[in-house]
């Protein structure tokens, strides 16, 4: 008989940059992880793509490596929970699995005179006030639209209910279950442009409004819940799926932000802060998403979002295009070599602005470059503008609730919380302590904690909260007039880009 002490949790984490598993103890430490980089594509001006043949092979790869791990140690599989980069969308045949077009990323922006025509229709306020959210081609409704229109005979064979529609978590599901399940959760459904975050169902008006068949939706879940089993024949056995939620939602859960106000950011390829609202469903005056932070058990969590596009991007954009580092955390030390920025400022904006801005069509800048600016200061720039685009999320979300409600801390994760630069100047440029927690990996163990919730390793919310350790503690050392004169700077940068 297997005892807690053998038991593990394994979640899949397919992110918009690699593609991992976790094997998790049910405390929350890491027993063996297998990852594997994913290729972006960019086959035109403003178009993401990923093969959905990568998303799946890397994720079947990582699996049968961390399994393998798993039974050399003689641990149990208790279960498994599947977290995933949102928005980004895939149409496969229901007959065969194989989808008829790429995934378009999250990031493409294809499809912004589309949302232009839309928003011009004078739908925009109907829309937010169903979704929470607004309308810009970052959310899957349009991408699916795009896909149908330009994809010859897809709309006749989705109108016929030969096509299926999902995220990367149903499209997951889909090929791990070999077609049992065509489901998703509650946290992706509300990513689509296409779910109605109050009567948590989709939307007959939104499915008009954007053309899009009834019939190729997925079931939505909660986010714990028995999505489906495995087939032996992929994975060794038919491991259950008890835990399913989208990336930025899943962190929030692995945060243990449980409470209203509590705060989390993950720092990965974007930055995506959610803040708790508890039973609040209000939508943002401030150009900032209201989105379902985690549904269990029937009781729906909501959450206020600020989407920033580009965070660690910028840092691969360094180092692939301009060459100026041979590794994403050579930015660190090559920030320190610095003592400011020299007035430089990176403005990341390579696939639009997303929080509070939300300009699909603006570009990327670098501003304030003189004959002493070197490598170092473009580089110092491109991690500052994270503290920077924080502060702008942070403040728009304290002037959505009353400050004093919003909790001091900021809860932060993702590849760019390894960098203690960029951690200490987030405290700085926010004026609130930053903790990161000894389970670095926020995303993955929250997908595996709501497979424990289904599995009984965890009983309550209060299980899980109970693993949150601070391993990291950054408090403000800058003056905030020295604070406000770079953040006035930033604004001023961002006005430029924005002309
Ligand atoms: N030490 C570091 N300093 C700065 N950026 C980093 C560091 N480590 C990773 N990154 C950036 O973080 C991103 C990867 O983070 P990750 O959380 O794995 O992303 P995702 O979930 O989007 O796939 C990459 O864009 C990389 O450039
Ligand atoms: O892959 P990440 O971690 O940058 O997350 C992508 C987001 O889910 C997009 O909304």
């Amino acid at each position: 008989m297997s005892s807690v002490k053998n038991l593990a949790l394994l979640a899949i984490d397919q992110g918009t940059t690699s593609t991992r598993a976790i094997l998790f103890s049910v405390q929350g430490e890491i027993l063996a992880v297998s990852q594997k980089e994913l290729k972006l594509l960019h086959p035109h001006k403003g178009w993401i793509e990923q093969h959905p043949g990568d998303l799946w092979e890397d994720t079947l790869w990582v699996c049968r490596n961390v399994i393998a791990d798993a039974q050399r140690s003689d641990i149990k599989i208790a279960g498994i929970g599947i977290t995933n980069q949102r928005e980004t969308t895939v149409i496969w045949d229901r007959e065969t699995g194989e989808p008829i077009y790429n995934a378009i990323v999250w990031q493409d922006r294809r499809t912004a005179d589309l949302c232009d025509t839309i928003k011009k229709s004078g739908h925009e306020q109907q829309i937010t006030k169903k979704t929470g959210l607004l309308v810009d081609p970052y959310f899957s409704a349009t991408k699916i639209a795009w896909i149908l229109d330009h994809i010859e005979g897809a709309r006749q064979r989705a109108e016929k209910g030969e096509l299926a529609f999902g995220t990367v978590d149903t499209f997951l599901l889909w090929k791990l279950t070999q077609g049992k399940a065509h489901t998703t959760d509650i946290t992706n459904a509300s990513r689509t442009l296409l779910f109605n975050i109050v009567t948590r169902q989709w939307d007959n008006d939104l499915l008009q409004l954007f053309n899009i068949p009834a019939g190729m939706l997925p079931n939505v879940s909660d986010n714990v819940a028995f999505f489906g089993e495995t087939k032996p024949e992929l994975l060794g056995a038919a491991y259950v799926i008890g835990g399913m939620a989208g990336d930025q939602h899943a962190a929030l859960v692995g945060q243990g932000c449980f409470e209203s106000g509590m705060i989390k950011a993950t720092y990965g390829t974007g930055c995506f802060a959610l803040m708790n609202t508890g039973h609040n469903c209000t939508i943002s005056s401030n150009k900032l998403l209201t989105t379902i932070g985690y549904r269990i058990g029937g009781d729906t969590c909501y959450a206020l979002e600020g989407s920033i596009f580009t965070a660690g991007a910028a840092v691969q954009w360094l180092r692939d295009n301009l060459g100026l580092l041979s590794d994403a955390a050579q930015s660190e030390a090559v920030a320190l070599s610095v003592t400011d920025s020299n007035e430089v400022y990176f403005v990341p904006a390579f696939t639009g602005l997303g929080a509070p801005y939300w300009k699909p069509n603006a570009r990327a800048a670098i501003t304030g470059i003189s004959r002493e600016s070197t490598s170092a200061h473009v580089v110092r720039a491109a991690l500052e503008a994270q503290g920077y685009q924080s502060r702008d999320l942070i403040e728009a979300m304290e002037s959505e609730l009353n400050s004093t409600d919003t909790s001091e801390a900021l809860r932060i994760d993702g590849g760019m919380a390894g960098n203690t630069f960029v951690c200490q100047f987030l405290a700085d440029m926010l004026g609130r302590t930053v903790e990161i927690p000894e389970v670095m990996e926020s995303t993955a163990w929250g997908a595996a904690a709501l497979a424990g919730l289904y599995s009984g390793l965890f009983n309550s919310l209060d299980n899980i909260s109970r693993t949150w350790v601070c391993a990291r503690r950054y408090t403000p050392q800058m003056a905030e007039d020295e604070r406000n004169k770079l953040y006035a700077g930033w604004k001023h940068a961002v006005q430029a880009v924005l002309n």
